[in-house]
């Protein structure tokens, strides 16, 4: 591990100061460097045109009508060429900035949608955060410091296997569709993934491997050997490997990162058209599929489509060469969710290779049971599609009796695919005694989290007894609301927590976000929204959204 070197950036922003003499951000002055993200890039067949900029800015030309501070450094280099003394005007420095994405809770169809079948998952409000430190250029190294899993790794830029991953037989576009990965470029990887905590138990080892192998594709993939120095500080409130999809939202935020960094995303700005959104969505996904792909295996893609895009999809991929057919659920209904983990740690990559595994010892059977899971997921949107669930009459519930009852057939199957866990079984042992709901695991199962949907009639006294079996018992809950926000953007890392322009904002640096105290902590210093009664949104978050919502 090579830790040696500074953090220190020049990228920070400037602007007054704040009582304790902190530098302070001037909003107006970090908007306009904002308005120049809000560019519509060109599909130009490179993805150099941007890391060889001298600053490491993510700045481009705006093509908006308000003048960015570019506009006016390249009219003026413009005249300064003319005259014949061409000298490259310094522009500032990236400051850091933040990208943020989801979890999510698969409602129905996990398994079977690795196979060709539906799947219908929702956003939860649990969330990573990814913070982007820009070093200056006498700095050559790149870090990983992804503070949850303990990984904190430095390579140096230059000694990356870029000639395998540049190869004109190899290099792959930012626009590209990427269904497998190439055994030739995760070889040459492979040293400097080796290289991440070569001595540490062989779990941990794994863990931190794969978040910086999927890392690594991504950047030597997206990026070039001119790409600039920075720091990629990591945080998130979604467990690890708990089914709530950790992965994928790391991914997410590795991927719009990266993106960003090479200016080859446009937005997102309030007024951006839905279809300029959607476009840079999919550019997102695409990637964070990538590196998913580097954790998982085999994954069917919608985790990291929930994630990016957000709310809640219907969701199918029955040819792994193409993109899957993705359905945005508008509608999809406040559902009174219990959320428990297990404490169970496992792998999605484990219980995927399983289910696999039964596939081609019965695999009559196996495809029996998966066709079920996807009748059991149609039949779900179709309830949602029909059904009011905010209607508290007696028909409702009927209705809702109906939907519930689609849980516990769901998890029945699951069971019969052997991927649930006596944890999860104690689980749905405990709702069921307590008559309170309808359970199901939720994601890869073999431990990880429950999902109940809750009667509309449980008594408090009776779900309350419940939550105390649950918590004596080691089981964790959680509180989330499903169906938000997909990858968002804080640029710059400042927030404006209701100060006006003058005063400047408060700016995330590197420590304060190390700093912070678990989820509470977290979600107060760069939360988009937090979880439940938190909905209030945080200004200077900005979110891509599809269909405009
Ligand atoms: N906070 C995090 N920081 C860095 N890497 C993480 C983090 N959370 C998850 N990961 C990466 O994702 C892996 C866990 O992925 P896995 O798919 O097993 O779980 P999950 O995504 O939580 O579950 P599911 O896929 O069932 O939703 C870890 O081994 C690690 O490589
Ligand atoms: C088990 C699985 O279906 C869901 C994991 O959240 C795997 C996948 O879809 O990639």
């Amino acid at each position: 591990m090579q830790n040696g070197h500074s953090r220190k950036t020049n990228g920070s922003v400037r602007g007054s100061k704040s009582k304790n003499n902190k530098p302070r951000a001037t909003v107006s002055e970090l908007q306009a460097r904002f308005a120049a993200i809000n560019t519509t890039t060109t599909d130009n067949n490179s993805n150099d045109d941007s890391t060889d900029t001298s600053d490491g800015s993510i700045l481009t030309p705006s093509t908006t009508s308000a003048p960015s501070p570019n506009a006016i450094n390249s009219s003026s280099i413009s005249s300064k060429m003319s005259h014949g003394h061409a000298r490259k005007a310094s522009s500032p420095m990236a400051p850091p900035f933040m990208v943020s994405a989801p979890g999510k809770v698969i409602v129905f169809g996990e398994h079977a949608v690795v196979h060709g079948k539906a799947a219908l998952a929702a956003a939860i409000s649990l969330r990573s955060y990814l913070l982007v430190t820009t070093l200056s250029k006498s700095h050559r190294t790149v870090t990983l410091n992804f503070r949850d899993i303990g990984l904190d790794h430095t390579w140096d830029i230059d000694k990356l296997p870029w000639d395998v991953f540049q190869h004109p037989s190899k290099k792959k576009m930012y626009y590209d569709l990427v269904t497998e990965l190439d055994p030739e470029l995760l070889e040459a990887m492979q040293p400097h993934v080796a290289a991440v905590s070569p001595d540490e138990a062989e779990d941990l080892r794994k863990i931190r491997q794969s978040s910086a192998a999927a890392f690594l594709y991504l950047f030597l993939s997206l990026g070039s050997p001119n790409a600039h120095a920075a720091v990629y500080t990591l945080r998130s409130t979604i467990p690890p490997g708990a089914g709530l999809g950790s992965s994928a939202s790391v991914c997410v935020c590795i991927s719009s990162a990266l993106l960003l960094q090479i200016r080859t995303l446009a937005g997102p700005h309030p007024d951006q058209p839905p279809q300029e959104a959607e476009v840079q969505i999919e550019r997102i996904n695409r990637w964070a599929f990538v590196g998913e792909m580097c954790i998982h295996g085999n994954p069917s893609g919608v985790d990291n489509t929930v994630s990016a895009g957000g709310k809640a999809v219907l969701f199918r991929r029955d040819d792994y060469s193409k993109p899957p057919t993705v359905k945005s659920l508008h509608d999809f209904p406040e559902l009174p969710l219990l959320l428990v983990n297990t404490n169970q740690p496992r792998s999605t990559k484990t219980e995927v290779a399983k289910v696999g595994r039964m596939r081609e010892t019965h695999s009559r059977v196996t495809e029996a049971i998966l066709n079920s899971i996807d009748q059991v997921t149609l039949s779900a949107n179709e309830m949602i599609s029909t059904m009011d669930f905010d209607d508290e009459d007696d028909d409702s519930n009927e209705a809702l009796e109906n939907f519930g009852a689609l849980f516990r057939i769901n998890h029945g199957l699951l069971v019969s695919l052997g991927v649930s866990h006596p944890r999860l079984e104690r689980i749905r042992e405990l709702v069921d005694y307590a008559n309170i709901g309808w359970t199901k695991l939720t994601g890869a199962g073999g431990g990880g989290c429950a999902i109940t949907l809750l009667r509309p009639n449980a008594s408090a006294p009776t779900l309350r007894k419940l939550e105390q079996k649950l918590d004596s018992e080691n089981f964790q809950r959680f509180e989330t609301t499903l169906g938000g926000d997909g990858v968002g953007v804080l640029y710059p890392a400042v927030l404006r927590n209701g100060t006006t322009d003058e005063e400047g904002g408060e700016e995330i640096d590197q420590q304060k976000f190390e700093n912070a105290v678990g989820n509470d902590g977290i979600e107060q210093l760069v939360g988009v929204g937090g979880g439940v009664n938190k909905t209030k949104k945080r200004e200077g978050w900005k979110f891509w959204r599809i269909g405009g919502r």
